[in-house]
């Protein structure tokens, strides 16, 4: 039965990118945003950049990262062979819609930056404190809301968290008993962590 109450139905999912093999055409500055949003997050992602024109600050911003491929040139259909994902950043929206109906032929994802109704998947704004991840989505509604969130959420995440993080999971590994005992024990322990927390702020 369909849930009629939730307005916001997209699934977020933490994808490893480095697995994956990603296009980004356009070379500007939304491809630069985009590029440099999945390179925060995954340095050793897998992106080939085709732009007929690639700015030198994504040039300058790429060259940290040496698995990450740049072509300055027109797309070309063949850019789309073994590619799991898509995303387009170009000024061009005929080109777009061309490569998107590619792309669904193809059953690649695709994410084309200016275009949501286009979108087979939204980015994210995203929070990270060591290995806490938070990924945000307004469904589209406002990506500077998202950013706002992103901001006040970094601030109140405490940045020890890593250190809380790492005592979970040595306390995970050295419980005994069953599963249950496993779940009762964890649950005890981080809500006292979370309420101490509270506490000392
Ligand atoms: C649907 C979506 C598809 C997608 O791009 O994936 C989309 C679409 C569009 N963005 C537009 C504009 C802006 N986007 C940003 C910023 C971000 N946009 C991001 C995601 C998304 N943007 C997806 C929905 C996310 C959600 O569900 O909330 C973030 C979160 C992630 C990222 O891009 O990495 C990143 C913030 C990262 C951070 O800082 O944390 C800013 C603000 C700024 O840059 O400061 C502006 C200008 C101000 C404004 O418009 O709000 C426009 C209008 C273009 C035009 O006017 O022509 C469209 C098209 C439309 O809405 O029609
Ligand atoms: N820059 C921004 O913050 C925003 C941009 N937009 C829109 O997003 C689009 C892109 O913006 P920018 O990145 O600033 O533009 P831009 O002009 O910097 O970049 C466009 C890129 O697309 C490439 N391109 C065009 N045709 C191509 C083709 N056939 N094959 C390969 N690459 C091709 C160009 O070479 C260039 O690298 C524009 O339509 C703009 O109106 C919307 C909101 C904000």
């Amino acid at each position: 039965m369909q849930n009629t109450s939730i307005k916001n139905r997209l699934f977020p999912v933490f994808l490893k990118l480095e697995e994956l093999n990603v296009l980004l055409v356009g070379g500007g500055n939304v491809g630069l945003e985009k590029l440099s949003a999945m390179l925060n997050n995954s340095p050793d992602a897998k992106v080939t950049v085709v732009g007929s024109f690639i700015r030198p600050e994504l040039r300058e911003y790429a060259k940290d990262f040496s698995q990450v491929i740049l072509q300055e040139r027109n797309f070309e259909n063949s850019d789309l062979n073994e590619r799991d994902l898509v995303i387009l950043a170009t000024d061009n929206p005929d080109l777009h819609a061309s490569i998107k109906r590619m792309t669904a032929e193809l059953h690649i994802l695709c994410n084309v930056a200016d275009t949501p109704a286009l979108c087979d998947f939204y980015l994210g704004s995203i929070v990270q404190k060591g290995d806490l991840k938070i990924g945000i989505s307004t469904n589209g509604k406002s990506p500077t809301m998202a950013k706002r969130m992103r901001e006040f959420l970094d601030d109140i995440i405490p940045d020890d968290i890593q250190n809380l993080l790492e005592n979970l999971r040595e306390i995970r590994k050295s419980i005994k008993g069953d599963f249950q005992e496993k779940i009762r024990v964890l649950n005890e322990v981080t809500e006292s962590m979370i309420n101490n927390n509270n506490q000392s702020r």
